[in-house]
């Protein structure tokens, strides 16, 4: 097991940076995910760490060791690719062996260590199976099982769950995390999905063009947003400009071109992060905070509307109201029968609760 911290690392492709300047410290055992959309450089970094890339600027450290430059084979970390990338015409004993065969580990050895590992990651029973012949399930568990076998002191996943359809990737998601707090393997996992990143971490980086925009808890992300494009890539939000407002009573105040009155909000971190001023500010609210309310009711952050668009999902429905000026603010509720739903046309009103809006900084692109 080992820690892992990446100091001011940058990677630059001729005049493309794909990742400037990142700071990350990842601690033992810890389930740490890159998330983020398509080429915002979570691979670049994860390649850095496995050493397939040297970083043009910066450290990567592994427990406090300098690592930077040392070649892949000598950092002794198991890496899973999004494409398996296994030996298809070889069986599936040959291929968890092969990384031991290259470690000249004995053949008694290999031999139980690939048994077991099999064991783990419950593929026994095909041990003498062509890789070719075995699902795209089966075959990411025989790459889990090729990285697990070496013992590595860093597991590191790049998006292992995207070729799989949506029920084998829930079932995947459970036996790495299984298989993870078994080891107890520092584990570096990449995804562009955030159901994976809130499900499996215990930490999570948020990374945009190349920099990362926040790393926390799982919770934190997605109640503590840093700015709106956390915001809005984790988890769905309603997002408004505002500009702040003298204070009322010590209760934060913001007005909005898309609302027609004074929004009030909790004078937390929780509810109003960092910025300064001069920034360009949004509020982003949650569509399951908002309120949709049965009477008619002028009380503070309550706002009227009409019914657009009434969507219906299985477990919950979302409701979009438009308000006076056009703008759209969605509600989302669980599904309690179709008698509750609105109907198109409908005029509502909805609160927006004080304690549930978050005002954060536009980020920088
Ligand atoms: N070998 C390379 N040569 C030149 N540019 C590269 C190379 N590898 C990555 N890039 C560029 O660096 C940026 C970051 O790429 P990277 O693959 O790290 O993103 P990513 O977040 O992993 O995206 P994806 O989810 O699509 O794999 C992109 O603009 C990409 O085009």
């Amino acid at each position: 097991m080992s820690t892992v911290n990446l100091s001011t690392i940058t990677k630059r492709f001729g005049n493309v940076t794909a990742v400037k300047e990142l700071d990350l410290k990842i601690k033992e055992g810890e389930f740490f995910t890159f998330l983020g959309p398509s080429g915002c450089g979570k691979t670049t970094t994860l390649r850095m760490i496995a050493g397939f890339y040297y970083p043009t600027e910066g450290k990567v450290k592994f427990n406090e060791k300098d690592m930077t430059t040392v070649p892949p084979e000598k950092r002794n970390t198991g890496m899973v690719f999004q494409n398996y990338a296994l030996f298809p015409h070889m069986t599936v004993y040959e291929n968890v062996a092969f990384g031991l065969k290259v470690r000249r580990i004995s053949k008694n050895e290999t031999k139980s260590r690939v048994e077991d590992v099999l064991n783990k990651v419950r593929l026994d029973q095909y041990i003498d199976r062509q890789v070719s012949q075995l699902s795209g399930g089966q075959q990411q568990r025989v790459a889990l099982a090729r990285a697990l076998v070496i013992e590595p002191d860093i597991l590191l996943l790049d998006e292992p769950l995207s070729n799989l359809d949506a029920r084998l990737r829930d079932e995947m998601r459970n036996e790495i995390l299984r298989l993870q707090r078994e080891y107890g393997i520092t584990t570096i996992y990449v995804t562009h999905d955030q159901v994976e990143a809130l499900t499996m971490s215990d930490r999570i980086a948020v990374f945009n063009f190349g920099e990362c925009q926040q790393v926390g808890t799982p919770s934190e992300i997605y109640n503590k947003p840093v700015n709106d494009f956390v915001a809005a890539f984790i988890g769905e939000t309603n997002l408004f400009s505002v500009t702040p407002d003298k204070e009322n009573e010590g209760i934060a105040v913001f007005q909005s071109t898309d609302f027609d009155k004074s929004i009030y909000v909790g004078h937390t971190e929780e509810n109003i992060g960092s910025y300064v001023e001069g920034e360009e500010l949004v509020m982003s609210i949650r569509p399951e905070a908002v309120r949709i309310l049965k009477d008619s009711d002028d009380g503070n952050n309550v706002f009227k509307g009409k019914v657009s668009l009434v969507q219906f999902t299985g477990a919950s429905v979302h409701t979009y109201i438009e308000m006076k000026n056009g703008a759209l603010i969605r509600a989302t509720d669980l599904n309690n029968g179709p008698s509750t739903y609105l109907k198109e046309g409908t005029p509502v009103s909805f609160q927006l609760p004080q304690n549930q809006i978050r005002v954060i900084p536009k980020a920088r692109e």
